[in-house]
C-alpha cells in the first residue's frame, strides 16, 4: 500500500512531523510513491490513509477541531492516528480540563502536565517493547502521562512518573517527540501496522 500521511496542521509542530515521515518512507524504500501532506479540513482527511496529531498546546489544537469540523470526521477516521505530545492528550477518553474535547480513541486516563513547571523538558533513554536495535532517546517537552489505560491498551513504555507510551490498534501515541531526532524506528513501526511494509530491494 502507498502512503498518504496526513498532518493535522491547526497548531503546533507540523513540519517536523512531515519531514520525519518522509525520512521513514524513503528509509523503508516508499520515498517516490508516498506522500505527506496537511490536514486542516474534513476534505483533506478523507485524502488520507493515516494521520499525525502533532505536539503544541492541546486546548488550542481540541478548541480548532471543533471550530473546523473535524471533531466527528476524526473520530470516525478509519486510518492510524500517530499521536505525540498534545496530540497524545486528545486521543484520550478522559482528561481532566474542561477546555478539551478529547476524541476518546484510545481507552486511557491522560494527566496533561503530568512534570509540571520546574520540569518542562527533560531527555530520556527509553525501552520500548519490541522496538529492536535498543533503547529510544525521547525528548519529552511539558509532557503529559497516562493514568490509566484499559485492557485494550499495549503499554509501551513507562517512567516512574506514569506510561509514555501505548498502542491500541492501528494508533499510537506517545508523550515525547520522536519527530525532533533523527531515529525513525517509531514511525517506521507506526507505518508497518498500517500495511506500509520495508520494500527489499
Ligand atoms: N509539547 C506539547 O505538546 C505539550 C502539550 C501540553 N502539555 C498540552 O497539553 O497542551
Amino acid at each position: 500500500m502507498d502512503a498518504k500521511i496526513g498532518v493535522l496542521a491547526l497548531q503546533g509542530n507540523v513540519s517536523e512531523h512531515i519531514d520525519a515521515f518522509l525520512s521513514a518512507l524513503e528509509r523503508m524504500g516508499h520515498g517516490l510513491s508516498s506522500e505527506v501532506f496537511e490536514v486542516r479540513s474534513p476534505a483533506d482527511l478523507a485524502e488520507c490513509n493515516a494521520l499525525a496529531l502533532p505536539g503544541g498546546e492541546s486546548t488550542t489544537i481540541s478548541r480548532l477541531i471543533d471550530k473546523n469540523g473535524l471533531y466527528e470526521p476524526l473520530r470516525a477516521f478509519p486510518g492510524g492516528i500517530f499521536a505525540t505530545c498534545a496530540g497524545m492528550v486528545l486521543m484520550a477518553c478522559h482528561v481532566e480540563d474542561p477546555r478539551i474535547h478529547p476524541l476518546g480513541l484510545i481507552d486511557m486516563a491522560v494527566d496533561r502536565n503530568a512534570f509540571g513547571r520546574q520540569r518542562e523538558s527533560f531527555e530520556a533513554d527509553l525501552a520500548i517493547d519490541g522496538l529492536k536495535g535498543g533503547p529510544f532517546h525521547a525528548v519529552f517537552i511539558r509532557a503529559p502521562v497516562v493514568k490509566s489505560a484499559g485492557n485494550a491498551v499495549h503499554i509501551l513504555a513507562e517512567i516512574p512518573q506514569g506510561i509514555v507510551a501505548v498502542e491500541q490498534g492501528r494508533h499510537l501515541a506517545l508523550s515525547f517527540h520522536p519527530e525532533l531526532g533523527e531515529d525513525t524506528r517509531l514511525h517506521e513501526r507506526f507505518l508497518q501496522r498500517q500495511g506500509i511494509a520495508i520494500l527489499v530491494s
